[in-house]
């Protein structure tokens, strides 16, 4: 008789900006499971392209930056610390214009599928919480529980300039409205694994709720399903 029992995993995708990383790395912290940043590795394939002078129109050599990643992802009191190349690059994949640019790389195939193993591998006992657009419709289409994490574009703008004025950055409510309905636009149009909820999805519209209360819904909802 198989002993074989799959690893948890509980996916949460969603547009920008309405919660996803916030809510899954409190699920991660609450569980005790690992943590899947698969927009990282988007903007990490995005950072190196900056650095090795590559074009975001160059396929070829976007696909063997994607599939040749030296980055590390090293936990430290409870913060993720992201080294790309040996250098520290936290920070810097944070920012808007990194975000966009891997949302251009994001929409190539060949990129997406040099990616993919390697996000498929973060599945480990004693669970997987997997951040993204196509966590539960490609990555993991088996997952036990997918959340469709959502928000007015209103909202997540407002939510967006609270988080860089309190990083000291500057910013405006209206840019950055401009700049996620142009990146929900490319992540929800492109051919290849657009943005959408899978079909067995729990779409949660978080525009009302506070974290805590998103954070409940789903750890009851895992509850609910014998996942914890
Ligand atoms: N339900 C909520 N109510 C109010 N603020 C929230 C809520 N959820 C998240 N936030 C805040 O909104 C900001 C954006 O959240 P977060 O970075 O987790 O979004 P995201 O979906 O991961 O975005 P992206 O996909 O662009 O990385 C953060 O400052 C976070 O604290
Ligand atoms: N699974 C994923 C994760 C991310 N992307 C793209 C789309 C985003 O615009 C960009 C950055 O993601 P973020 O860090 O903001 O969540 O990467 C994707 O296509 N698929």
């Amino acid at each position: 008789m198989s002993h074989y029992k799959p690893v948890p995993v509980i996916t949460v995708d969603g547009p920008s900006g309405s919660g996803k990383g916030t809510i899954c790395r409190l699920l991660a912290e609450n569980l005790n499971w690992r943590l899947l940043d698969s927009g990282a590795l988007y903007r990490l394939t995005a950072l190196a392209a900056s650095h090795h002078g590559v074009a975001l129109e160059d396929e070829t050599a976007l696909v063997t930056l994607a599939a040749h990643l030296d980055v590390q992802f090293v936990s430290r009191d409870g913060d993720v610390q992201v080294i790309l190349e040996g250098e520290d690059v936290t920070k810097v994949i944070r920012k808007e214009n990194v975000g966009n640019d891997a949302s251009v790389v994001a929409s190539i195939g060949s990129v997406r599928a040099a990616l993919l193993e390697r996000q498929r591998a973060f599945a480990e006992a004693p669970g997987l919480i997997a951040d993204g657009r196509d966590m539960g419709t490609v990555v993991f289409p088996e997952a036990g529980l997918k959340i469709y994490l959502d928000a007015s574009v209103e909202e997540r703008a407002q939510r967006r300039y609270n988080q860089l004025i309190n990083k000291g950055l500057s910013a405006s409510v209206e840019s950055i409205l401009v700049d996620l309905q142009a990146r929900d636009a490319r992540d929800m149009n492109r051919l290849v694994a657009p943005l959408k909820p899978a079909e067995d999805a729990i779409i949660l519209d978080s525009t009302q709720m506070t974290i805590e209360a998103v954070l409940d819904a789903v750890l009851e909802e895992a509850r609910h399903r014998g996942l914890r």
